[in-house]
């Protein structure tokens, strides 16, 4: 099989992880074999990592080089290896949170962000990245009767506001790449528009 990166994004309480173990679970049903993993994350070091960008008090630039050292590890321990392998790498979050939250969210550099970007994987992208889009009113709602909120789920519905117009905003300038789900309506209609971007590339 051809090795396909699959990533999923949106902002907390999007719907992404509800949905995630039923993608693999299609893509495998259709002769893949699907590496479900997540960032920041992934790897031991790289889950370390996480611990403390979710968990730990620091500026937006410590931020962003934590979430890159985590991402870096996970490409070159998990990533690129399952990829060569030619296996379907199914991944919550990638590089766009990086440009959504730590960029539009934060308001760090994204010229800097895309240096780190070019540094850390060169030209590797998604072949395919659906974009879980959603009011940030709705996912703090449904975050609300989830769990205890990390530093991320405790901003401010403006913080969630500027994130999804980072995500519209690498959705514009990559329209072939980022498929936008509407993430507003019910699971089984979100299930429908994920079968179909994946049955629109024979997937
Ligand atoms: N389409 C939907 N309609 C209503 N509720 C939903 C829908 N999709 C998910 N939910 C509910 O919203 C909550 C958050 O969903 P989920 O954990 O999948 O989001 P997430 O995007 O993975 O969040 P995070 O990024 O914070 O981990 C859960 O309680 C889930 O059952
Ligand atoms: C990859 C990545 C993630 N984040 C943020 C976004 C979320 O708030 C958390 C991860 O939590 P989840 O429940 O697993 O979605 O991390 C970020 O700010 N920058 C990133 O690059």
């Amino acid at each position: 099989m051809p090795a396909r990166f699959i990533t999923i994004e949106g902002i907390d309480g999007a719907g992404k992880s509800t949905h995630i173990e039923a993608m693999a679970r299609r893509l495998r049903e259709r002769g893949d074999t699907v590496l479900s993993t997540r960032e920041p994350g992934g790897t031991e070091l790289a889950e370390k990592l996480r611990g403390l960008v979710l968990h730990s008090t620091m500026d937006p630039l410590t931020e962003a080089l934590l979430v890159f050292a985590a991402r870096r590890d996970h490409l070159q321990q998990v990533i690129v290896p399952a990829l060569a392998r030619g296996e379907t790498v199914l991944c919550d979050r990638f590089t766009d949170a990086t440009f959504a939250y730590q960029g539009a969210g934060r308001g760090f550099d994204a010229g800097v962000l895309s240096q780190l970007e070019q540094w850390v994987h060169g030209h590797l992208q998604p072949d395919l990245t659906l974009w879980f889009d959603l009011p940030a009113a709705m996912a703090a709602q449904r975050r609300a009767a989830a769990r205890e909120p990390d530093r991320f789920e405790q901003q401010a519905l403006e913080f969630f506001d500027r994130v999804r117009a980072g995500y519209k905003a690498r959705a514009d300038a990559a329209p072939h790449r980022i498929v936008r789900i509407d993430a507003s309506l019910s699971k089984d209609e979100v299930w429908s528009q994920i079968v179909a971007a994946l049955e629109s590339r024979q997937w």
